[in-house]
């Protein structure tokens, strides 16, 4: 796979991870929201049922008071029966209520006087309850439930005191006696086995794939038992996914998008570079170094520019930074070298002792055959060793040891080093201590402040003062004004260059420069390199 392909394929992939995470988390929160609210559901769904069930509990209690204290001659007479009818009709829950003797209900305010026999007791709660759970009367298919208080029965339908609580789809719920653990009232199936005998009044749990909602009575034997299938819960983070993996989807699209137009876009500068390259758009220009002792220009430093198909000029602060981004520096230093070898014989014919600078960057320091290069350059171009310097600045610096070796190479073989931009940097001091340069470049932002109140007003002296102690000879860059001028000339400084002698020329101009400064006698001994 090609590497732009793989970086791709990185990108893609580390944005669904950014992408993914959120989203898992935003479901695995969405789901948790859900089993909680599912808990609350169940529990709120068991006290309904449980206050269903104390009201029908309150309805017999009520009825039994009317009706046991009456014989079981009265209770079944006609005033006794009437009594009956008006207890059925003002209960909400309760469907007859009858008369015992024995397991048969003698009468009752549905049949009047005809008996029915409810058969034996299902159990008897510890208040002394006695409940039946399927009794049949007149419509055999309808099984009712029988509770008997005292001589008193309450007729009441299995589902009806339920019917009260919201129907959802799986939802079930069961009354029982919490003694006998044997269901009363029941919409659907509850199985008993999933109420654990620690429960004390409430209590939520989950068993297997079920929500589990228990609420028991205060006042009477009973207890409701709601359950919910979770995956209500799975249902919720379904929900949230179907609304949160599209948009996290789109979001990634897009980011992954704009990563790869920025990748392209990095990758097309790198191209368009090397179409440069190819295309020989790049050409030399030279800015003068001038001799401060005899104001005469005595070398000059290289410096490239790039001048597109289309005409647009591309200024090096641009191309220069996105070449060493796009790891072609060294293919742009190799053109300089290509071209200051083709320039600079007819510099050398006008002034034989003239000196280039050229600069090299953190990627030509550091690569082996650097020195080759260099001394290749020195033989194509007839520059003298002693007359070509190698700007590094403080920035190129990465590896300081590896750095070292390259400025003693260069030293050793009679080429002379510079530290360019000298101050802008980290560590100056140290490098400068470390690196054993011919030169120092002081930095044209240290220049800019002589004689004004800035910070770095005193820099500059500092600067030189040091530069002198290590017997290093300056060069001070970025010289606009006479006043700045004198001022370096006062402190020591040896050379010049700035837009106060000249903008960075042709190498037609500068010739001509040269020329015209031939002609000119000299005034003193030039005392440059
Ligand atoms: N690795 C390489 N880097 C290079 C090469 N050629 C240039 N560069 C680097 O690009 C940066 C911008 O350079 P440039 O636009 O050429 O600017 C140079 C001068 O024109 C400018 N200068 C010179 N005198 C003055 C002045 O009086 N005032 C003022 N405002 N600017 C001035 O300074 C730049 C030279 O800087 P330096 O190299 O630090 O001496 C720049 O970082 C170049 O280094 C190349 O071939 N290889």
């Amino acid at each position: 796979m090609k590497p732009i392909g793989r970086l791709t394929l990185a990108i893609v992939i580390g944005v669904c991870c950014m992408i993914a995470v959120p989203i898992g988390a935003a479901i695995a929160l969405a789901r948790q929201q859900a089993v909680e609210r599912e808990e609350l559901l169940v529990l709120s769904l068991a006290r309904s049922a449980l206050a269903r069930s104390d009201e029908t509990g309150d309805q017999i209690a009520a009825a039994a008071r009317a009706i046991n204290p009456l014989t079981d001659a009265e209770a079944c007479s006609r005033l006794g029966l009437d009594l009956m009818r008006k207890l059925d009709l003002g209960s909400t829950l309760l469907q007859g209520v009858g008369r015992m003797e024995g397991n048969v209900m003698r009468c009752s305010s549905f049949a009047g006087g005809k008996a029915f026999d409810l058969g034996p007791p299902q159990f008897v709660s510890a208040n002394g309850t006695i409940f039946r759970a399927q009794v049949r009367l007149i419509d055999p298919a309808l099984p009712y439930v029988a509770v008997q208080a005292g001589a008193t029965v309450a007729i009441v339908h299995k589902e009806l005191a339920l019917s009260f609580v919201e129907a959802m789809p799986g939802l079930d719920v069961s009354v029982i006696s919490w003694l006998h653990r044997i269901p009363i009232l029941s919409r659907g199936d509850v199985p008993l086995t999933l109420l654990h005998s620690k429960v004390e009044r409430e209590a939520i749990f989950r068993v297997a794939d079920r929500t589990v909602g228990v609420a028991r009575s205060k006042r009477y034997d009973t207890g409701a038992i709601v359950v919910l299938p979770a995956n209500q819960a799975a249902t919720y983070a379904t929900e949230a996914a179907k609304l949160l993996v599209p948009i996290g989807l789109l979001v990634g699209i897009a980011l992954s998008a704009l990563l790869i137009w920025a990748m392209r876009s990095w990758s097309s500068t790198r191209a368009i570079v090397r179409q440069g390259l190819r295309r020989r758009e790049y050409h030399l220009c030279y800015q003068p170094v001038i001799d401060l002792a005899s104001g005469r220009i005595v070398g000059a430093e290289a410096l490239i520019r790039w001048r597109r198909s289309s005409g647009e000029i591309v200024p090096p602060d641009i191309f220069i930074p996105a070449a060493e981004e796009a790891g072609i520096i060294c293919a742009i230093t190799g053109r300089v070298f290509d071209l200051l070898a083709e320039d600079a014989s007819d510099v050398l014919r006008i002034e034989p002792d003239f000196h280039f600078a050229v600069n090299l960057s953190a990627a030509d320091m550091h690569r082996s055959d650097i020195i080759a290069d260099i001394h290749s350059l020195t033989e194509r171009s007839g520059i003298p060793h002693a007359k070509l310097i190698v700007e590094v600045t403080e920035r190129s610096v990465v590896d300081l040891e590896r750095a070292r070796e390259t400025v003693h190479s260069l030293r050793r073989g009679g080429i002379a080093v510079a530290i360019d931009d000298f101050g802008t940097g980290y560590s100056s001091l140290a490098y400068l201590a470390q690196l054993d340069v011919d030169f120092l470049k002081i930095d044209k932002l240290f220049v800019h402040s002589l004689g004004t109140g800035s910070a770095t007003n005193q820099v500059a002296a500092r600067i030189i003062e040091m530069a002198n102690d290590l017997n290093l000879r300056i060069i001070a860059e970025g010289i606009e004004t006479r006043a700045q001028e004198m001022i370096l000339r006062n402190l020591g400084v040896h050379y010049a260059q700035g837009y106060l002698y000249d903008r960075p020329l042709s190498l037609e101009d500068l010739l001509q420069r040269l020329r015209a400064q031939r002609a000119i006698p000299r005034r003193k001994k030039n005392v440059a390199a």
